[in-house]
């Protein structure tokens, strides 16, 4: 690296982290008061604890997950909070998967896709197949679920809020399969955004980039493994609900070293639709 990229970086990532921490200080919890959110992998971990921050903030909350036992516990501690209201459709996710219908007939502002399929946390085993099955839950499933609530949201002008990890923009050794999942989300829902914004739809989508988080199965995975403490969860969840409810692009928790030189990525994205010749906003 050169003499001038050695300053320019470090300097980069302390204007953007200027502008990117100043814009968190306009989040009033207010802004979610009496919205209709529909929370992905909410039975447990980060989910549930957005789903805990969103009842405090009087959002109607529909939550989803597998096991109905951990979520009407969820729904009950959500009504408790101040919930507008609390709702659950337990089942798997998968790429067939529609949004719930419960909390659509009313409508939808805000579909934070957060649930995540198991995987492992050691050298990839060669086992495609179940490579197969986690782009399924962690990436096909998200994609039905955009397509299936995008109608509700361009009405309300809503959000849709992707949680994914520092191992979906960069490459971690021990996360191969689970990390390949991440990356399609970068690629699909950056690419989407591009096109939202040539065609004018009124839809945000704001990609989470996590780091190491507490929950119970990272921790479980990865804590012997990794020289980092986990970062709370509770404070990631209300993270994650600013920055869908300010519309930003990337939401970064926790912010470490590998952010800086992912941020310049992210400008390039910008520069693409400059690359096209549009007609009326179409190729
Ligand atoms: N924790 C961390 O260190 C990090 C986490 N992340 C991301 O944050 C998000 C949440 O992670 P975390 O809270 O740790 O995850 P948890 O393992 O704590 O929770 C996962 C949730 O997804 C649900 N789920 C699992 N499989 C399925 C399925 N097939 N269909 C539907 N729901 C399913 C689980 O409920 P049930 O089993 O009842 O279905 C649970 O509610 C994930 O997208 C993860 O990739 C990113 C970076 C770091
Ligand atoms: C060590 C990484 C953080 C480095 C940085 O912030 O600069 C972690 C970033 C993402 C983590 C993985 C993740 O996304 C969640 C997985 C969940 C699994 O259940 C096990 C643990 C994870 C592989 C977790 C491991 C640490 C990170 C790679």
């Amino acid at each position: 690296m050169g003499r001038l990229q050695k300053i320019l970086i470090p300097f980069l990532g302390l204007v953007l982290a200027f502008c990117f921490y100043s814009a968190r200080e306009n989040f009033k919890p207010e802004m979610l008061k009496g919205k209709r959110v529909i929370v992905t992998g909410a039975s447990t971990g980060i989910g549930e604890q957005m789903a805990y921050h969103l009842a405090r903030m009087g959002a109607h909350v529909l939550v989803t997950a597998r096991t109905e036992a951990k979520l009407q516990k969820v729904v009950e501690r959500c009504r408790e909070l101040g919930a507008g209201s609390a709702q659950l459709v337990s089942g798997t996710l998968s790429h067939h998967t529609l949004t719930p219908a419960p909390l659509l007939s009313g409508g939808l502002d805000m579909l934070i896709l957060n649930h995540v399929g198991k995987s492992y946390f050691s050298y990839f085993d060669g086992d495609v197949r179940h490579i197969q099955k986690l782009l399924d839950i962690n990436f096909l499933s998200y994609v039905a679920m955009t397509v299936s609530a995008l109608p509700m949201l361009k009405q309300s002008g809503g959000s849709i809020v992707v949680v994914s990890s520092m191992a979906g923009k960069v490459g971690f050794p021990f996360t191969v399969p689970y990390s390949a999942t991440k990356f399609a989300l970068d690629g699909f829902f950056s690419s989407l955004r591009q096109e939202f914004s040539i065609q004018n739809v009124n839809v945000s989508i704001t990609l989470c980039i996590l780091s190491f988080i507490d929950t119970e199965s990272a921790v479980r995975a990865a804590a012997d493994v990794l020289q980092m403490s986990p970062a709370p969860k509770e404070e990631c969840a209300l993270e994650i609900i600013k920055g869908g409810a300010l519309r930003q692009r990337e939401v970064y928790y926790k912010y470490t070293l590998t952010k800086i030189p992912l941020l310049l990525r992210d400008w390039a994205a910008e520069l693409t639709p400059s690359l096209f010749h549009f007609r009326n906003n179409s190729l």
